[in-house]
């Protein structure tokens, strides 16, 4: 089961230190992550933005456990050193306290909005009954009550993503990963998912981790790290605009 004590608004989430990560290509090695330092505040939505290919998901991997690194360590809520624990340990870790919102929304094809919240829930050790309420309420706050019972195929590519995103945030997550969660979606689909990250941040005290390419999502950032070549390269702190709006792609 979620442990319900969140840190408190600016604690670390995730201290990460000289992170190193080398992908083998032909016969020489290729560095991905070059002694990366990291951390993350609960409250706070962190950015990081940088050109394809810069390392940004690898970074993710290292940090949620999903991903060996050769070199550095994690430190993460309780947790000192992540990587030091069994894989099972890691797999309990990550399914305890992370939440995933992808690009690609990664959806049962064959199950219902309600029953893909509820499958983790289940879980997670929820009995069949409290996970049907909760995942009631978490499709309920992202606006998705009339399609409680639509499988994906039924559904926007925005009503897709809100789904994956109920379904991360249903548990409550201590810490929530998002790799490119508005990319796949149009102006109006967009500013209803960088809105819903903000509030996860906010008002759930979530450390909220979204990689982008997207400039323009910066607005609702507290905090923007700059990753090129697998080293960053500028970390900014900022006073985010709940309200701002972004302009449609199309
Ligand atoms: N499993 C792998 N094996 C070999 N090389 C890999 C592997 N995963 C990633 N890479 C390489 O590592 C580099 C960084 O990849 P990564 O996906 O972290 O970048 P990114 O910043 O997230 O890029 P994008 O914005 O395109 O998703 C890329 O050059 C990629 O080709």
């Amino acid at each position: 089961m979620t442990t319900k004590s969140h840190g408190k608004h600016g604690d670390f989430a995730i201290e990460a230190k000289g992170l190193v990560k080398r992908f083998k290509s032909g016969k020489a090695y290729v560095e991905v992550l070059k002694k990366v330092d990291f951390d993350a505040r609960h409250g706070d939505l962190t950015m990081v933005m940088g050109p394809s290919g810069s390392g940004k998901s690898t970074l993710i991997a290292a940090l949620s456990g999903l991903l060996r690194p050769e070199e550095g360590r994690v430190d993460t809520l309780d947790v000192d050193d992540l990587w030091k624990l069994s894989s099972g340990k890691i797999d309990k870790f990550r399914l305890d306290h992370c939440g995933f919102i992808f690009q690609g929304f990664n959806l049962f094809p064959a199950l219902t909005a309600l029953q893909q919240v509820e499958t983790v829930l289940k879980f997670q050790g929820l009995t069949p009954a409290a996970a049907k309420k909760r995942a009631t309420l978490a499709l309920e706050e992202v606006g998705l009550k009339p399609r409680l019972h639509q499988r994906p195929s039924a559904l926007s590519g925005g009503e897709k993503q809100r789904v994956a995103i109920a379904r991360a945030l249903a548990k409550d997550p201590q810490i929530l990963f998002a790799d490119e969660p508005t990319s796949a979606l149009d102006g109006e689909n967009g500013q209803i998912v960088i809105r819903l990250l903000r509030r996860a941040a906010s008002e759930h005290g979530a450390a909220v981790i979204c990689v982008t390419h997207d400039p323009r999502l910066e607005e609702w950032a507290d905090r923007v790290i700059k990753i090129e070549d697998g080293i960053i390269i500028d970390d900014q702190r900022r006073t985010p605009n709940p309200n701002a709006t972004l302009a449609s792609h199309h």
